[in-house]
Order: C-alpha cells, then sequence, then structure tokens
C-alpha cells in the first residue's frame, strides 16, 4: 500500500484492496478478485476496472523497483479473455526499461491460478515527476499522507 486512500490499494470501502509482493528477477506479483461490484457486462468484469488493476499493479512495480516518484503517462491494454465475477487475476508486473524520466513498464493478468490462462496484458509509461506534482497539483500535505502509509508498509 502506498496511501490508505488510494483507490488501488487503500483501506477505502469499494476499492480495490489491492496488495502487491515483489518476487524473484523483480517481478511483482499482485491479485485482483472481481466482486460483483466490478462489473460490466452481467457476469463479467468492467475493462475499465480492469485497467485500473493494472494501473495500480504496474504503478506498484515502478515505484518498489525504481523507487523514483512517478506518475501513469499512458497505459495501454489487451483484454484477450473474459473476466468473470468471482475469479481472481494473478498479475505479474516488471520494468522493462528507463529512458531519462520515462519509466515502461508492462504486466499479464492470468484467471484464476498463477499459471492459468492469459486474460489481460497492459503496458504503461511512467513519467518521473518532483514531489512538488503531489503538493502542487494534489494536497498539500500528500507527502505526510504518503509517508504515513509508508510507516505502516515499509
Ligand atoms: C505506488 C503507486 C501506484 C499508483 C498507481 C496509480 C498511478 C496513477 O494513476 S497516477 C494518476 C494519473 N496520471 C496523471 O495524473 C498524470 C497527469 N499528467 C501529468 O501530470 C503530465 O502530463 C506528466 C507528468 C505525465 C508529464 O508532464 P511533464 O512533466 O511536463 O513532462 P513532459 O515533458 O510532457 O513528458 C516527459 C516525457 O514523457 C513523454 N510523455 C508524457 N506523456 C506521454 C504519453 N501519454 N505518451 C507518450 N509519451 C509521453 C513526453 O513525450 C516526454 O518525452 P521526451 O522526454 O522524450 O520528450
Amino acid at each position: 500500500m502506498h496511501y490508505d486512500r488510494c483507490f488501488g490499494c487503500g483501506e477505502l470501502d469499494g476499492g480495490l484492496h489491492m496488495r502487491s509482493t515483489m518476487g524473484e528477477h523483480a517481478l511483482v506479483h499482485s491479485r485482483f478478485t472481481v466482486t460483483e461490484a466490478h462489473q460490466g457486462a452481467p457476469g463479467l468484469a468492467h475493462g475499465g476496472l480492469l485497467a485500473c488493476a493494472f494501473d495500480e499493479a504496474i504503478g506498484s512495480t515502478v515505484g518498489n523497483v525504481l523507487r523514483r516518484p512517478s506518475v501513469t503517462g499512458k497505459l495501454e491494454t489487451d483484454f484477450v479473455r473474459p473476466v468473470p465475477v468471482g475469479s481472481t487475476l494473478f498479475i505479474t508486473a516488471k520494468v522493462d526499461g528507463v529512458a531519462g524520466r520515462k519509466l515502461y513498464a508492462s504486466a499479464e493478468g492470468r484467471l484464476d491460478t498463477e499459471d492459468g490462462p492469459v486474460a489481460v496484458r497492459a503496458r504503461a509509461l511512467f513519467v518521473e515527476v518532483a514531489l512538488e506534482h503531489f503538493t502542487t497539483h494534489g494536497a498539500p500535505d500528500a507527502l505526510t499522507k504518503l509517508k504515513r502509509a509508508e510507516q505502516i508498509n515499509p
């Protein structure tokens, strides 16, 4: 968790409540379980929420592997298989490269087990920002709030 009120990883009611774990070879593993609240078509996950889960999984990967403050500049998703309500996506993400402030990363999500069929792939460009990005555009006390989450979950 990088911030307790983050929609992706925080404690908010209705949030995605995702957690990430660093694995071997700098791969980062996250899980997203699709509930009734995440539906688009009846019984199926909404594509925008799946994109959100991948934004979170990749953002957490960039943050934890590179330890550079950054924001999503671009996020591309390939939805290759339907994701039913009740299923869990096992997401594995990695950093693909760094070019100055541009941080490239990607992820794939497999259905229900770590070696299940791939249902979603995503690629993202994160752009490194100064910490003032968060205090100027977000909340003046943003750094205190982010630091609090770091203390809960170092
Ligand atoms: C642990 C954390 C988990 C968090 C997960 C969730 C993360 C998020 O959702 S963050 C929220 C969503 N994202 C945002 O709000 C970002 C809003 N955008 C911005 O603030 C700015 O556009 C920002 C910071 C991305 C870039 O602006 P700026 O700092 O002026 O840099 P800028 O010069 O435009 O771009 C830097 C480089 O990135 C490239 N770039 C920026 N955006 C894009 C894009 N969409 N596509 C391709 N390239 C891009 C530029 O071309 C430039 O490349 P080069 O250096 O080769 O010329």
